[in-house]
């Protein structure tokens, strides 16, 4: 897909992260994602007392996905940081859109669009559940 209105989804990922919740990092961020069925969902990153339990932005978007109806897959999708440049997913959010956007997955880079096999190359994934035999049916 090269219809991709790129402009779109980094001010929608910029407006998100006016939402961020970062009182311990003061690092506020942004993603937003175009959706199999058109729509934009979108996240920021809500951290929490106990650091590490810190949610990412992607985190937050992929959930919204499902609880707000707003598709099943993702298309493309752009994360930004406090001053709108692309940032890009920590290595946990790879995974987590992956489950979602698979190899194909869009992503807006620093140098112009990325695809999910490029940042998460040999990924592991929904397909590698299927058809697989259960160790209670070898019994
Ligand atoms: O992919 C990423 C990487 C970092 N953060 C957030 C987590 C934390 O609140 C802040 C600093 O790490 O940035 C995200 O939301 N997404
Ligand atoms: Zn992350």
């Amino acid at each position: 897909m090269t219809d991709i209105d790129w402009g779109a989804l980094r001010s929608a990922a910029s407006a998100a992260s006016a939402r961020a919740y970062v009182p311990y990092s003061h690092y506020p961020v942004g993603a937003a994602a175009l959706t199999d069925t058109g729509n934009i969902v979108t996240g920021a990153n809500v951290e929490n007392a106990s650091y590490g339990l810190t949610l990412c932005a992607e985190c937050a978007l992929v959930s919204k996905l499902h609880t707000d109806a707003l598709g099943t897959r993702l298309v493309a999708f752009a994360c930004v940081d406090a001053a709108g440049a692309p940032l890009q997913p920590c290595g946990r959010c790879r995974q987590l859109l992956y489950e979602f956007g698979g190899d194909e997955l869009l992503i807006d880079g620093p140098e112009g669009t990325l695809t999910m096999k490029d940042i998460l190359p040999w990924a592991f994934g929904p397909a590698h559940l299927e058809n697989h035999t259960h160790l209670e049916d070898t019994k």
